[in-house]
């Protein structure tokens, strides 16, 4: 496997992260660069199979250079929205590594929905997987080693900006990933952590939502973004990784958009609102 970076290499040797949902898509992307850059990597999600396949394919990346350390990717099971899985995901990780410098908190998703037609069992599972599931990665890795050695966070958000019509549950959730972000920026500062957000439009052209929407829901909002182009999942990973690395050192409870200008411009839909609402 092929990975590129505009980060020096080895520029996190002797580092440790975890990325949910590192198995796939975005998160795949940001585990391959992370260990291009010497770091070793935890990857977790629920889908065990998918893991292990990424791990098995990922272990062959090594930072280029005589004179660098080959990096570690370890795999395991973890629905985050179950504390006591995240709680062991923090505990096997320390065991492995033995630090964690890093947490990408990327698991996450939703399904098409309008409002009207929510269960309360699927609002629940998006609230719960992606500002429940990321506020209990942070809490362990807070309570677990970052309360006492500092680290770096960086949060999955969306392009929610004005609201997520036809996604409405995980816009509520993103917003409150953006603004938890603030809050524990400013409470962890004092133990020498920073935590970030990154906001990727809907335009990011990943594996997954290809697979899931059936139909190129991407490429229908090529007009509607200014640079004229979907996004890549390497274009997220280089944020996250800029995020992540001394470069950023004074950069906390802030969130970039990676959309190509998409949400000054326009909706996160690819449609117009038209005539009256039926029902
Ligand atoms: C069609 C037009 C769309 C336009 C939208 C604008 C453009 C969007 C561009 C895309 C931008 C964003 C991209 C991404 O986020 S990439 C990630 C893509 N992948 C996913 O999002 C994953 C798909 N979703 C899931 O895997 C799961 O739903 C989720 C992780 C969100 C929750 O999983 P969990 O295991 O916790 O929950 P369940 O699957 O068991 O479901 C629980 C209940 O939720 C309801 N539900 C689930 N799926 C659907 C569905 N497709 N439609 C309606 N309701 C659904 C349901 O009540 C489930 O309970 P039951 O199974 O008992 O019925
Ligand atoms: N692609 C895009 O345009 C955009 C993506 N995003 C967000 O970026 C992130 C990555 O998306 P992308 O790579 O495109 O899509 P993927 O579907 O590939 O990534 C989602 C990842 O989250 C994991 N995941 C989902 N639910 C859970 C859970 N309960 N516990 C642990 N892991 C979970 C999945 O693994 P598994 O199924 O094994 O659990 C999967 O690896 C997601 O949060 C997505 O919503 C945001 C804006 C735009």
């Amino acid at each position: 496997m092929i990975v590129k970076s505009i980060f020096r290499s080895g520029l996190f040797a002797g580092k440790s992260a975890i990325v949910t949902g590192g198995g796939s898509g975005i998160g795949k992307a940001i585990t391959s660069e992370l260990l291009y850059l010497g770091c070793n990597v935890m990857i977790a999600s629920r889908k065990l199979d998918r893991l292990e396949n990424a791990a098995n394919e990922l272990k062959t990346i090594t930072p280029p250079g005589d004179d660098q350390p080959k990096p570690k990717i370890e795999f395991m099971e973890c629905n985050i929205k179950k504390e006591e899985q995240v709680h062991s995901l923090i505990s096997n990780t320390l065991d492995k590594f033995g630090k964690l410098d890093f947490l990408v908190n990327n698991g996450g998703g939703q399904f098409y929905s309008p409002a009207k037609d929510f269960s309360l069992k699927g609002w629940n599972a998006v609230i719960e997987t992606n500002l429940t599931g990321t506020f209990l990665c942070c809490q362990q890795a807070f309570n677990q080693y970052m309360s006492e050695h500092g680290g770096v966070i960086v949060n999955m958000v969306a392009n929610m900006w004005n609201g997520w019509p036809g996604m409405s549950h995980s816009g509520a959730a993103r917003a409150g990933v953006e603004n938890i972000t603030k809050s524990l920026a400013i409470e962890w500062a004092p133990a020498g952590i920073r935590i970030n957000a990154v906001a990727p439009g809907s335009t990011i052209a990943s594996q997954s939502v290809k697979d899931y929407y059936k139909f190129d829901i991407m490429g229908q909002q090529i007009p509607r973004v200014p640079a004229k182009r979907l996004g890549t999942v390497e274009e997220v990973s280089a944020a996250i990784c800029f995020l992540l690395s001394p470069a950023a050192a004074f950069i906390s409870g802030e969130t970039i958009k990676i959309d190509g200008a998409q949400s000054l411009y326009t909706t996160s839909i690819p449609w117009e609102v038209s005539g009256r609402y039926q029902n």
